[in-house]
């Protein structure tokens, strides 16, 4: 599963060309184009106050140290302290402006990244791990950040220092920069190609990594589970061996990045000996003065310095290609559910009446097994309806398609008459109110929690929604009352509780259609009473799907649909089913709850 899901939002094959895939990053660059001019002067303004000091030190050396020119060579030391702060100030300026530019950029790409996920299809949550998606969103652009920030102004930098000083060198010297010319592609070829290995390596890494976390975030999130299946022993181990895996895959690229900087710092400096070597000759026929010698072994020197902190930064950038190949991947998956190209416009006034026309589906993920089988019916507007039938039946799917997170392989589903393929996916879902058996309730106040979804809505519209949802009692009773913190890091509600909150978000949403899966897990009487009077009060006036569990519910159905293996197979109302002698009657007999009926 692991391996297939890596691969799914990876895309692997594709990667090769190395520092590609970081133009994503180039239209985020662009929008700020300020920063990026100043940045850019000041860049220019250090490599050229750098660039300035062998000059000075050849006059200096060639000139001589003696005590009749003691003014000239305080000016000349003047000038170096003038140079030293144009270049204390440029660099300053260089680094704050980058690091801007980096996290600027950065921020930009995650509300990105997580706008584009919000809008894909189901599907893709199916094929993905939720941790390894958040570790795209939170790691990946971390390390862009890393890069963008420090390690491109560092590389940066010295681009344009080993640029300068190549110029210098050959201003200086046009025969020695020769040999250097010739010398430079043996030294430089075989650390990109180094390089390259290094990032292959340090993506697996990468990916090693993502696993592991992936696999903690959901042993945390069950937590309760893994310590009463007691399997804290097996959960630790088995992460332990997943960050020790990537422990080897990290170490792995390390070393390979610790090799290509040994080589990289020889390959640079033996070859600028060997130059320095035949310039010596030159001086000693006196074919060149020792202060050009100077002077072009100090340009020498910066050239090199940059080529060798080139080389160390370089891994780093290709990590943050390797992630920013990872963002775009996520960039480029297309929802797959969408609005057609002219969507029409949802039938007014919408009555939520809904039909399955010889619906036939399959999960994406469902390895080719069919949840649906040529089903077929209709819910008038303003009815009723309970759909009962055995685990995996089939149930949950028929919420799947009426919310439209997938399409069927074959047939319809209408609303109102108007196939939904044609209208726009969220205009339908904003007509739909659904009570979800086990509502989740976020890291929010109590307030927020019951408006999710209801955009801006006012206090008193929140409380009157909870109101009716008989969730007005228990929430003023919460510390902080409406702004009591649920979820995560506050309050914990009790499942009753819960559901009434969702009841309450579904008051709010004020749908014509209402999708009801009722609760699986007993409640006390009380909230059994509670939740059920919100119901009713909800469900007046609106056509209602209900997945039942209760008999309550099933006797106030106008009509209940059996389903069994993806098949409706029988349907009608309960005594008429009870007479029948079928599916339902079993159903009816061993599993309906009776409690509070
Ligand atoms: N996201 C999914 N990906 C792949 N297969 C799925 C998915 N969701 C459900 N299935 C499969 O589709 C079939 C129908 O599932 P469904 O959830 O609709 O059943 P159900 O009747 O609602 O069951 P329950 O009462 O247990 O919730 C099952 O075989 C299930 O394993």
């Amino acid at each position: 599963m692991a391996d297939g899901t890596s691969a799914t939002v990876e895309g692997e094959g594709r990667r090769r060309r190395s520092m590609r895939p970081l133009g994503m990053l180039l239209p985020y660059l662009m929008r700020y184009r300020a920063q990026l001019a100043a940045a850019g002067l000041a860049l220019i303004a250090a490599a050229g106050a750098t660039l300035t000091v062998p000059i000075a030190i050849r006059r200096m050396i060639d000139h001589g140290f003696n005590a009749d020119d003691a003014a000239a060579i305080n000016t000349y030391f003047l000038a170096l302290i003038a140079v030293v702060a144009v270049l204390a100030a440029a660099s300053s300026l260089r680094f704050y402006f980058v690091s801007w530019l980096g996290e600027r950029v950065v921020a930009d790409l995650r509300a990105d990244v997580f706008r584009h996920l919000t809008a894909l299809g189901i599907d893709f949550f199916d094929r993905n791990k939720s941790g390894e998606i958040a570790s795209r969103l939170t790691a990946d652009t971390t390390q862009i950040k890393a890069v963008a920030g420090a390690n491109v102004s560092i590389a940066l930098r010295n681009l344009v220092m080993f640029a300068g000083a190549i110029t210098m060198m050959v201003v200086t010297s046009p025969g020695l920069s020769g040999l250097v010319l010739v010398a430079l592609p043996i030294v430089v070829l075989p650390l990109v190609a180094f390089g390259r290995r290094v990032r292959l390596r340090s993506r697996k890494a990468q990916d090693m990594l993502a696993d592991a976390s992936a696999y903690a975030s959901e042993a945390i999130g069950a937590m309760r589970t893994v310590q009463a299946f007691t399997a804290e022993a097996s959960v630790a181990g088995r992460f332990a061996r997943s960050v020790e895996a990537a422990f080897h895959a990290a170490r792995s690229s390390t070393a390979a990045r610790a090799a290509l900087t040994a080589f990289g710092i020889f390959m640079v400096f033996s070859s600028m000996v060997a130059v320095l070597w035949w310039g010596a000759q030159d001086v000693l026929a006196g074919r060149m003065s020792p202060g050009t010698l100077g002077q072009f072994l100090f340009y020498a020197v910066i050239g090199a310095g940059a080529l060798g902190e080139l080389s160390q930064v370089w891994g780093d950038i290709a990590n943050a290609a390797g992630a920013a190949e990872r963002l775009s991947e996520i960039l480029d998956e297309r929802p797959s559910i969408g609005a057609p190209a002219s969507p029409l416009p949802l039938p007014a006034p919408l009555r939520g009446g809904v039909s399955f026309e010889r619906v036939t589906f399959r999960y994406p993920e469902g390895g080719g097994a069919t949840a649906l089988h040529g089903v077929d019916f209709a819910v008038a507007p303003g009815e009723r309806v309970a759909v009962v039938g055995p685990s995996g039946a089939g149930k949950s799917t028929l919420f799947n398609l009426i919310l439209r997170f997938y399409d069927p392989a074959s047939g319809r589903v209408l609303v109102d008459g108007v196939d939904l393929a044609r209208l726009d996916p969220i205009e339908w879902r904003r007509h739909v109110a659904i009570v979800p058996q086990d509502p989740v309730i976020f890291a929010a106040s109590a307030s927020e929690n019951i408006a999710f979804g209801a955009g801006s809505t006012s206090e008193a519209a929140i409380r009157a929604a909870a109101s009716a949802a008989h969730a007005d009692g228990f929430v003023t009773a919460l510390p902080k009352g409406y702004e009591t913190e649920l979820g995560e890091r506050g309050v914990t509600l009790s499942g009753g509780q819960r559901q009434r909150i969702a009841i309450a978000r579904a008051v709010l949403r004020d749908a014509p259609l209402l999708l009801l899966d009722e609760a699986t897990s007993a409640l006390d009487a009380e909230s059994e009473a509670a939740v059920q009077q919100a119901l009713d009060r909800l469900m007046e006036g609106r056509t209602t799907i209900v997945i039942a569990h209760r008999l309550a519910t099933i006797l106030k159905a106008d009509r209940i649909l059996v389903m069994e293996d993806g098949r409706i197979v029988e349907q009608g109302r309960h005594d008429e089913l009870v007479a029948a002698g079928g599916l339902y009657a079993r159903l009816a007999r061993l599993q309906f709850r009776a409690d509070a009926a």
